[in-house]
């Protein structure tokens, strides 16, 4: 894990932005195709403002989510609308979104669909994250229902989990994460910085987001 630290989280989000950007584009040099997996939530979006004014074969990246709750484009709980509203515009609008979310379909059935859709475009390219101050990233929360399959080495690529006082979610798993090429955590506040250095000697069962920590930068700032 290798830890970055910056004065201001408008400078984080500018540099988290630009090494995506970078990443992505060393990938299009090699492969037909790149793939972006990123979080919801409330830390990601400036970056998406920057990276989706980045110049790039935006036609060749798919765009996925690490994890999405159970609710339609309509809720402002949902992480395909926030992608929608932030990342794919500018340049990035000419990406091509996976939603995980399926109307008319419940999580089962959405996490059945989203692992047949998304295994080809495998192994993830480009993976941001975001971690809650209880150590979850994506939806693999401590104490989850569904949390041990989603961290099991044969995993499928996505789960339903079911966590204490969340709606029903579906989440990318452990292994399809752990396996990204290129990995970035952003994480805001003395909180989560302490929770982060806790979970690095707990396991993935108590701290999710240790199942990720192998070659993971991390971006940090107050
Ligand atoms: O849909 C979600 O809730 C996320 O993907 C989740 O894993 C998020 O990244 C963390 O909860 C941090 O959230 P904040 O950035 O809002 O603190």
């Amino acid at each position: 894990m290798k830890f970055e630290e910056y004065l201001d989280r408008d400078m984080l989000a500018i540099d988290v932005a630009n090494t995506m950007a970078g990443a992505l584009e060393n990938i299009l040099f090699t492969h037909e195709r790149a793939t972006l997996v990123v979080p919801g939530g409330t830390s990601p979006g400036p970056i998406f403002d920057v990276l989706s004014a980045a110049r790039l074969d935006w036609d060749r990246v798919d765009v996925t989510l690490t994890d999405e709750r159970w609710v339609d484009e309509t809720s402002d709980r949902s992480n395909g609308a926030l992608l929608r509203r932030r990342l794919l515009v500018n340049r990035a609008a000419a990406a091509t979104f996976k939603p995980l979310y399926r109307e008319g379909m419940d999580v089962d059935a959405g996490a059945a669909t989203a692992t047949e859709g998304l295994t080809p475009y495998l192994p993830v390219s480009v993976l941001l994250l975001g971690m809650g101050a209880d150590m979850h990233t994506a939806s693999l929360f401590p104490g989850a229902d569904g949390l041990e399959a989603a961290l099991a080495a044969d995993a499928p690529v996505a789960l339903p989990i079911h966590a204490e006082g969340q709606e029903p979610r579906i989440s990318l798993s452990a292994q399809v994460l752990d396996k990204a090429m290129s990995k970035h955590l952003v994480i805001f506040g003395a909180e989560k910085r302490a929770a982060l250095e806790r979970a690095a000697s707990l396991s993935p069962q108590e701290a999710p987001i240790a199942a990720v920590l192998d070659d993971l930068t991390v971006y940090w700032a107050e």
